[in-house]
Order: C-alpha cells, then sequence, then structure tokens
C-alpha cells in the first residue's frame, strides 16, 4: 500500500522531509530496501542502524527515519525507531492483521507446541489453506510452509508474513509470540483475536533484566487482547495473570480450572486425558508424549473451543495431529532397528530434565532392559551456567552420554564440551565433538529396545561453529546413518 506524505506524518507523528512524496515499503535492513521504501535505522545492541543508511540510499531508499540527525540525509527523526517500523509495516501492508483472526501464544516454554496443537485445530475446522502458522520452527501460509529464522521475527516481516497470508486466503493465524517480540515492538499494532499463556520460568533476563519485567512483558499480550484470554493456572505467573486480565479463563491440573485436565494416562503410543469444559467433558488422545504436552493440548484446545471451535472436529483433529518438527520428534525408520530415536529442541537443564524424563518412559515401556542414550551439548557465547548442569542431567536421567557440538558460535567446541563434561558421569559418558559422529556412534551402540536421544537443535537445519555455518539437520543426518549399511 502506497503511503503519501500526510500519511506518513500522520503515521509517525513528526516532520517527514519535504521531497519525500510516497513509501510504498519499509524494512529496518538496509540490504532489503527496495527503491521507493523507507529504511528505519535501528540503534542495535552490536552495531547502529545509522551506519547503514549510505547503503539504503544507494538502493533507492525514499525516506530515512532514525532517532538522531544524519548528517546530509534529509531524516525523520523520532523517538523510537521500534515504534516507528512498527507502524510503517503495520500501515505499508494495509492493516493485515485487522483482516485476520489472530491467535498470539506466548510463555517461556510450550509455545511452538501449542501453537502447531492449535495450528492443527484450525486447519481440521477450516481447511490447511485458510490456516497459517509463524513459529521458532516454521512458518506456514496456508499449504506452503518455510523454515523460520526467529519465533518472533522483526515488524515487517511479521506484517509482511500477515499480508501474504491474507492475499493467500488464510483466515486464522497462530502466532507465536515471545517477549523479545513484544519488548522490540516487533508485533506493536498487530490485532490479537485470542491470547493463550503457557507458563513463565528464569529466562532471558539479559533483556528484561528482572522476572517481573519478563512477566509484565508477557502480560502486556493479555491487555491487547480483547476476545478469548488462557492461561495456564498451574503456573505460578499463569494464576497471577489470570487474577490480573480480566476475563481470563484457566487451565490445569487445578481444581479451580475452568477448563480442567483429568485422567492423564499412557495409551497406545501417545497420551490421552479428559478435559473438563464449561461446556462439558472431552475425552482427547494425542499421539505427542510427556505431561507438559498435556498442558500443550489442554490449552490449545481450551482457546478453540472459547473461539467457537466444533468440540468433535477438535478432538479428531488433536488425534490426529502430526509431529511437531523438533519438538520430541521420533524418526520413523529407526523402529525397522528396534530402536528409537527421538529428535529434540532441549538446549537447557531443565529442557533435557524434559525430555529425558519422558524419554525413561518410553524405554521403560519398550523392556526392563531398554537404556536411555543421550547425545547432547551447549552453545557457545550464551549462558554459560548451564553447561555442567547439563552434564548433571544427562548423567543422572540417560545411561550413555555422549556430549558433541551444538552451535558453538565463536567458542571453542573442545572448551565447550570439557564445561558440560564437568557435570557428568565420565565412566559413561563420551566427547565426540564431531556431532554426525556422535550420532553415528550413538546408533552403533544402541541395541534393541534402546531409546536414542538427540538433543540441542532440534528443526534448525543449521549448524553454527567458529569456522563457519554449516547445514546440518539432525533427522535428517539420523535417516541418512540409518539407511547407511554398517560397515
Ligand atoms: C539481542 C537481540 O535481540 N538482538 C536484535 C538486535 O540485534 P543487534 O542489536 O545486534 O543489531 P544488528 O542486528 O547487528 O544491527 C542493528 C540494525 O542494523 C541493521 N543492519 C545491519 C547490518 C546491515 O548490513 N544493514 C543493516 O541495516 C539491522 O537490520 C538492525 O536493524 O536487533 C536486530 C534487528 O532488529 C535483531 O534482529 C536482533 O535479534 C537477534 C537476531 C536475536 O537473535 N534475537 C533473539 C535473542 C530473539 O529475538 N529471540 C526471540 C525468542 C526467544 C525465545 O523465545 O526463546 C525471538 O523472538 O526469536
Ligand atoms: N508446557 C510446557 N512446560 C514445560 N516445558 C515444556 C512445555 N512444553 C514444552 N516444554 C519443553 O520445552 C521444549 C521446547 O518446547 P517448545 O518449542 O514447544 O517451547 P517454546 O516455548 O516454543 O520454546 P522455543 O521458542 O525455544 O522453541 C520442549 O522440548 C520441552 O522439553
Amino acid at each position: 500500500m502506497l503511503l503519501d506524505h500526510a500519511a506518513l506524518g500522520d503515521i509517525l507523528g513528526v516532520d517527514v522531509p519535504e521531497s519525500v512524496t510516497s513509501v510504498g515499503a519499509v524494512t529496518h535492513d538496509s540490504r532489503d530496501v527496495v527503491p521507493g521504501g523507507a529504511f528505519v535505522a535501528i540503534p542495535g545492541f552490536l552495531v547502529d542502524g545509522v551506519d547503514f543508511v549510505p547503503q539504503a540510499l544507494s538502493r533507492g531508499a525514499s525516506l530515512v527515519v532514525a532517532e538522531r540527525e544524519v548528517p546530509g540525509v534529509p531524516t525523520a527523526i523520532v523517538p523510537d525507531a521500534r515504534t516507528a517500523l512498527a507502524r510503517l509495516a503495520v500501515e505499508v501492508t494495509g492493516r493485515p492483521s485487522e483482516k485476520l483472526t489472530v491467535y498470539g501464544i506466548t510463555g517461556t516454554n510450550g509455545k511452538t507446541t501449542s501453537s502447531y496443537v492449535l495450528h492443527a485445530i484450525l486447519s481440521a475446522a477450516y481447511g490447511t489453506d485458510h490456516t497459517g502458522l509463524m513459529t521458532t520452527a516454521e512458518i506456514a501460509v496456508g499449504d506452503s510452509r518455510e523454515v523460520s529464522e526467529r519465533t518472533t521475527g522483526e515488524a515487517p516481516i511479521v506484517q509482511g508474513n500477515l499480508a501474504r497470508m491474507v492475499d493467500a486466503g488464510v483466515q486464522h493465524v497462530v502466532l507465536e509470540t515471545s517477549s523479545h517480540g513484544i519488548h522490540l515492538h516487533r508485533v506493536l499494532g498487530t490485532h490479537y483475536a485470542a491470547a493463550l499463556f503457557t507458563n513463565l520460568t528464569r529466562d532471558h533476563i539479559d533483556l528484561h533484566g528482572t522476572m517481573e519485567d519478563y512477566y509484565l512483558t508477557k502480560r502486556r499480550l493479555f491487555e491487547w487482547t480483547a476476545g478469548p484470554k488462557l492461561s495456564n493456572v498451574d503456573d505460578v505467573y499463569g494464576k497471577r495473570l489470570a487474577e490480573e486480565i480480566p476475563g481470563t479463563l484457566t487451565f490445569g491440573l487445578s481444581e479451580n480450572a475452568d477448563y480442567r485436565i483429568v485422567g492423564e494416562r499412557v495409551e497406545g503410543g501417545g497420551t490421552a486425558f479428559e478435559l473438563q469444559t464449561p461446556r462439558g467433558m472431552l475425552e482427547l488422545k494425542t499421539p505427542l508424549l510427556g505431561d507438559y504436552n498435556v498442558h500443550n493440548v489442554a490449552g490449545a484446545s481450551a482457546i478453540a473451543l472459547e473461539m467457537g471451535m466444533d468440540p468433535e472436529v477438535l478432538v479428531r483433529a488433536v488425534e490426529t495431529m502430526d509431529q511437531v518438527p523438533g519438538r520430541f520428534e521420533r524418526v520413523p525408520a529407526a523402529l525397522d532397528h528396534g530402536i528409537e530415536v527421538v529428535v529434540d529442541y532441549a538446549h537447557t537443564d531443565i529442557g533435557l530434565q524434559a525430555v529425558l524424563d519422558v524419554a525413561r518412559d518410553v524405554a521403560q515401556a519398550r523392556g526392563a532392559d531398554a537404556r536411555v542414550i543421550c547425545i547432547y551439548g551447549a552453545a557457545g557465547d550464551r549462558d554459560k551456567a548451564k553447561r555442567p548442569l547439563m552434564g548433571q542431567v544427562a548423567s543422572r536421567l540417560a545411561d550413555v552420554g555422549i556430549i558433541t557440538t551444538d552451535d558453538a558460535y565463536s567458542e571453542d567446541p573442545q572448551a565447550i564440551a570439557d564445561e558440560v563434561a564437568t557435570g557428568a558421569d565420565l565412566s559413561r559418558t563420551t566427547i565426540v565433538l564431531d556431532r554426525r559422529k556422535a550420532i553415528e556412534l550413538a546408533l552403533s551402540q544402541a541395541r534393541p529396545g534402546d531409546v536414542v536421544v538427540v538433543a540441542g537443535k532440534g528443526h534448525e537445519r543449521v549448524q553454527h561453529l567458529p569456522d563457519g555455518d554449516i547445514e546440518f539437520h539432525d533427522a535428517t543426518v539420523v535417516n541418512e546413518l540409518l539407511a547407511t549399511p554398517a560397515g
């Protein structure tokens, strides 16, 4: 949509240089500028967007927006560049969220999984071609899927994707909404029809400073949402959210939950439970395993029901949904070899504990001698405190541990592995830095019945190493190795 000079002044609330007649696109990245588009210079954490104004102009930017004067360049000077970016992105794409039903999902854990459950329910009700998804793992615009780069992209990405969805005839969209997304105004101006809160545990303190700020940031999604709001009452912050935001309903194990989980049990390779709803009881079965996934399924179901979903359609959708990419993703080909191989995104001690608890249940169901073999590692340039804790958890919950390289970024993979190993039981742990070789070792050691957990990278397709990025997708590598005759 073309924004003229007057519209630009209204949107930005500041003087726009006289020379600017109109703008047809907006970006915060000089490399993505198109002729006639606006470039918004964000003062980043590492570099300042203003440094890239010359490149933006050389690519044909018709408007520069920044928080300070850019010498020699007519600039719209705004108090907050990210707010300006979001406002321009919403308007230039024609306010797409107002033409869609957008479901926002936030929380520390379970956002992606809950998003996939809700997407499966919506797809069953309205058709995959009328349903969209934006998550850490994938972006789905109707039937077309692409790999996602971020949980919640910058405003031009979010609004651009929503606009693509409108053009493609999508009506219902699940938008995984991170606290970065809210704090950095990536979703500002997005019209949410419904909101779901999964839980809140310690994370992202580098961005928020305190848990209180982290919570209040997530709470804003609920302040923006006029329609149905669901919160996990079993979580301390979820309970608080329901108390603080009028009209918020709850789900969980608690007796007082509006949507109450009862009778959870492992059944037919998946999980079954009853959901007591304000309008009667639903018998739900899901292929997903693990206590936490019962909460994810319950929350997604509750929000869908509050939005008027047919319960029968919902029950069928939950039962037949596909695996979530990289979240306890079972590799089918492994079963032909008598073993179970699971790829999971767990990249913290807490995540590792959750996945290994479920893996242990699966192993026990496969036989008294079945072992859990865990391949894991910690990322570089990130929280170092978790490294020995990951070693401890893996040694406590797995029979065999193989420490390997995750995304090392600029750090030495051997040094990271050594730090992880300080927490591990070295009598049952090997370090194999090459991730492919580590997986190969685990598969060669696995005996019939064993469960192999490949933790850390989940759906991701690139490994970031000090020498550069390489293509690496755990499930693909597992399949390749399983297809290679042992030699
Ligand atoms: C810590 C953090 O949030 N960093 C964000 C920040 O990066 P930065 O300050 O280092 O800045 P920069 O990207 O180097 O550059 C500053 C500006 O110059 C621009 N630039 C840069 C280079 C160039 O050639 N031309 C150009 O115009 C950039 O587009 C940017 O606008 O500003 C960038 C642009 O807006 C963001 O992309 C970047 O997110 C980074 C990539 C990131 O990974 N963020 C993570 C932590 C994140 O957002 N995670 C949450 C989910 C977390 C979860 O739920 O677990 C998410 O929603 O994904
Ligand atoms: N409801 C939940 N409560 C606690 N832990 C969970 C829950 N759901 C998932 N997990 C754990 O968190 C991991 C990541 O799950 P998921 O990707 O759904 O969460 P997320 O919030 O989207 O995180 P990310 O944005 O990092 O992908 C899972 O592998 C599992 O170990």
